[in-house]
């Protein structure tokens, strides 16, 4: 970062950057833009293709492979060492290109969603300065921007006037406590609390500050900091924990088979290629490529068509999986743009007075704290009774912060008096003013009757004190006199209803997670047509404290089996802590929130969503934003997160049961026969055929039915599965190898392994074929349904199967043309199996 602009007073600081607190003109900044560039962080060293592909290495699969491959050519098989060589080289390289597509495409999407910032600009010299909103990427050094909250700071800044300003700056420090931020006049100021860096986050407050280092010359740039990579998902885990029990049984192979030959059929180390290429026919290397192509394909398709941006590709199959999804209301399910309704005094009777009273206190928060924008119930007073603020003289302003339901705007009142001005939350308000137990009671009833018609509820109180030069403070906002209540009504978000209607049929459960008074969520929540099972208040610290409970629950304990639960009156803490406690009980939890107050849940949750609309550290604390306005397009994006995965689970279901199931019927084979039941190349050759196959799975539209429950891949089950169907596979192997025998006259009879060979190439690929058809999608292909990419891949497999042994290829690799007989006998074996898997299947309800 440019280091002497930053030290001395801040005119001293302005002088040196050649601008002044009114900001640049407009003329200035485009010259300045021009010289410094962009601003916008180098960009991260993306990795070459090469890079990438010996990255791949580092996979689970390819490095076991990559370790058979060197086992053989330690043997001198070349032919094993090559096809396994080879195979690994196409893996590492479809993986790396694809990685790179994804990346790029990613890139290209995350502009859709980019931020602005406030700024001070002038037409020319004479003009009076007007706050801009402008791209982020348009800031240079010497432009003044204003700060608020749930802001992230532009560019490196040095702060001119601030009030309470706290920001997290863990993008730079990784500490994520909030810091203190101020404004120091001196000539020797302590410079780090008085910049706010490139990529921190606004919590509270506001600041009016110069830019003093953009671009690359910020110090989140300097520090050349990646984001933290986040734990890997429920369904990266399951991924994870079925490919290292499958290494582990890979590993064990190969000494099995060599274990097994020496003991029944007297063989020595010449079985190791063998065992070797059994070993690999075992491994689904095609998995890596399969998932970053199934994942780069959707987000790219969400982003077209629905406008959706996954900004971490892994989410996609968060969002497939998720059961609970909570939902902030305040500008996700309603608009955020609050119009007066009422303004009533104590008796509930109409007084124009109350809203006079709110009006004075937002227009003096705003001024007095220089917020880039009003916050929405603050407009909402200010259109109606915009110029009444400038009847009084402002003194100091206590605004709303996380967690603080209420604003204080103190004014001169009569002579040598202050008055202050309070407006929040009901409960918090009339717990601050000068009431019996009854009346506070009967008011509190009044708030809750207009909330529960669905408008938002201000109370609104004063006090009248001596005038003090010492500065005011929360402890000040006690022995207030009552007002009464201004009411806002405040619109559905388009498609609200309908979203939440289509996420309760995909089998999501909707839980409402708001700040707001419990009756206005309730209605609300059944206006979009969700009956609330329960109404929760999240208790506060003083109940809790009275409760004498030891750790806070946040309204999150246990939530009922079916139906909405609406937690009101919550804390950001409390959001994110129901949102913990849902994933503790087993649940995957999406959180959908645009405010400030949303991203402790954003960032808690398996996957965190946010509206385009929402504050800039909401949108760069999500994992997914929607770009469009309309809600529908979380529906379409949970189905497109479990469309991927569903296509996953079916590469492995057929992968690994077919794999198996070969595995088994060779070692067995092996065991009977005089000779190899198929040679390492033709093994090896056959492994290569069905992975170019599968490679279908990544361009497959699955079933409906598989798409109308969240996709969750539970190892054990999936691995029973995998056994049960592997085993099939076996008999259906040894079924053909029986009828081989039969027709040759025994085992030991079976003298032309030319044959035998070819037979069983064949076999394989027809059974790896059907395998392919029936345990993905059986019931559509039995409707009639359109074959697609899965049904193609499958046909050119089995032709594949049938033309290599009579063709050149076929004599290269040690097969031979087989008799008409053998195919009626195939014909036989092949219809029995059709028919074992398809029993099978409907047994298990697949
Ligand atoms: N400008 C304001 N002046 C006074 N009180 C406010 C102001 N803004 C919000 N409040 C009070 O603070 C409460 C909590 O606000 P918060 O922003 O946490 O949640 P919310 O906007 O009501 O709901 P959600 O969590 O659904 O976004 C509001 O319900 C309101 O009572």
């Amino acid at each position: 970062m440019a280091s002497e602009p930053v030290t001395g007073t801040s005119l001293q600081v302005l002088r040196r950057l050649d601008s002044g607190p009114r900001g640049l003109t407009d003329a200035e900044a485009a010259a300045r833009l021009a010289a410094h560039g962009d601003n916008v962080p180098p960009r991260p060293h993306t990795p070459s293709v090469l890079r990438r592909a010996l990255r791949g290495l580092r996979e689970p699969f390819t490095a076991v492979l990559l370790t058979l491959g060197l086992v053989s050519a330690f043997v001198a098989s070349w032919g094993t060492a090559t096809v396994i060589l080879a195979l690994v080289a196409v893996s590492c390289a479809l993986r790396a290109t694809g990685e790179r597509r994804a990346d790029r495409s990613l890139a290209a999407l995350r502009e859709l969603v980019a931020g602005t910032a406030t700024v001070l600009r002038r037409t020319d010299d004479n003009a009076v300065p007007r706050a801009h909103e402008v791209p982020v990427t348009d800031l240079v050094p010497g432009d003044v921007v204003r700060l608020g909250p749930g802001d992230l700071v532009p560019a490196d800044v040095r702060l001119l006037r601030s009030r309470g300003l706290t920001v997290r700056q863990d993008a730079l420090t990784g500490e994520s406590a909030p810091v203190p931020k101020a404004a120091a006049d001196l000539p020797e100021p302590d410079t780090d609390s008085c910049l706010c860096f490139q990529g921190s986050a606004v919590v509270a407050g506001s600041a009016t500050a110069v830019v003093v280092a953009t671009g690359p010359h910020t110090r989140y740039a300097a520090a050349g900091r990646t984001p933290q990579p986040r734990e890997p998902s429920a369904f990266d885990r399951s991924v994870h924990g079925i490919a290292w029990a499958l290494v582990r049984f890979m590993l064990l192979t190969p000494p099995l088979v060599l274990m097994a030959g020496a003991a029944v059929r007297g063989r020595g180390l010449e079985t190791l290629p063998f065992a070797v290429s059994v070993a690999v026919g075992l491994t689904p290397e095609m998995l890596p490529v399969i998932v970053t192509t199934c994942l780069a394909r959707s987000a790219a398709l969400l982003a077209r068509t629905r406008r959706v941006v996954v900004r971490r590709l892994p989410a996609l199959h968060d969002l497939g999986a998720i059961d609970v999804l909570c939902v902030d209301k305040t500008g996700t399910l309603t608009l955020d743009r609050p119009v007066v309704a009422r303004s009533l005094g104590p008796d509930g009777r109409d007084d124009p007075e109350v809203l006079r009273w709110a009006a004075v206190s937002a227009w003096w928060t705003l001024q007095l704290t220089e917020l880039p924008a009003p916050d929405a119930l603050d407009e909402a007073l200010l259109d109606l009774a915009e110029a009444v603020g400038e009847q009084y003289d402002g003194i100091a302003a206590l605004p709303v912060a996380p967690g603080r339901r209420l604003a204080t705007a103190v004014v001169a009142g009569r002579l040598g008096h202050h008055l202050l001005i309070t407006k929040g939350a009901a409960e918090d308000v009339l717990e601050r003013c000068e009431l019996s137990a009854t009346e506070r009671q009967r008011l509190l009833a009044l708030a809750a009757r207009e909330a529960a018609t669905g408008h938002r509820v201000l109370a609104v109180a004063t006090a009248d004190r001596p005038s003090r030069t010492r500065p005011y403070t929360p402890a000040d906002e006690r022995a207030l006199a009552f007002r009464g209540l201004v009411t806002f009504h405040d619109e559905l978000a388009p498609g609200a209803a309908e979203s939440l209607r289509t996420l309760t049929d995909l089998g999501v459960q909707v839980h409402i997670l708001t700040g707001d008074h419990p009756a206005t969520a309730t209605r609300v929540c059944r206006e979009l047509g969700l009956d609330p099972a329960e109404t929760r208040t999240a208790p506060t610290d003083s109940d809790e404290a009275r409760s004498g409970a030891g750790t806070r629950g946040g309204g999150a304990g246990p939530f009922p089996g079916g139906g909405t639960v609406v937690v009101a009156r919550c804390t950001p803490e409390d959001k994110a802590r129901v949102v913990s406690g849902l994933r503790a009980a087993g649940h995957t939890v999406g959180f959908l929130g645009d405010g400030v107050n949303d991203v402790a849940a954003l960032l808690a949750a398996d996957v965190g969503i946010a509206p385009r609309a929402a504050a800039a550290v909401a949108r760069e604390s999500a994992d997914v934003v929607l770009a469009e306005k309309d809600l529908t397009a979380i529906g379409h994006a949970v189905t497109a997160g479990r469309r991927s995965s569903a296509n996953i689970a079916a590469y492995l279901r057929v992968t690994l049961s077919s794999n198996l199931g070969n595995v088994l019927a060779m070692l067995a084979a092996g065991l009977l026969l005089p000779f190899l039941p198929m040679l390492p190349v033709q093994v090896l050759a056959q492994n290569l055929c069905f992975d170019a196959a599968q490679l279908a799975f990544a361009h497959d539209r699955p079933a409906p039915v598989e798409l109308r429950r969240p996709t969750v891949l539970r190892p054990p089950a999936f691995l029973r599965f995998i056994t049960g169907f592997g085993m099939l596979n076996a008999v259906a192997d040894l079924a053909t190898f029986g009828v081989l025998a039969l027709a040759l006259d025994g085992p030991d009879a079976l003298d032309d392994q030319a044959v035998f060979h070819s037979a069983w190439f064949t076999e394989n690929l027809l059974t790896q074929a059907l395998v392919m058809l029936l345990l993905r999608d059986g019931r559509r292909l039995a409707r009639g349904g359109r074959p697609g990419p899965v049904g193609w891949a499958a046909a050119l497999l089995a032709a594949v199967g049938l033309a290599v042994p009579p063709s050149p290829l076929g004599a290269a690799l040690g097969m031979t043309a087989l008799p008409p007989a053998y195919h009626l006998l195939l014909a036989a074996v092949l219809g029995l199996y059709a028919l074992a898997l398809t029993v099978a299947k409907v047994r298990r309800g697949v």
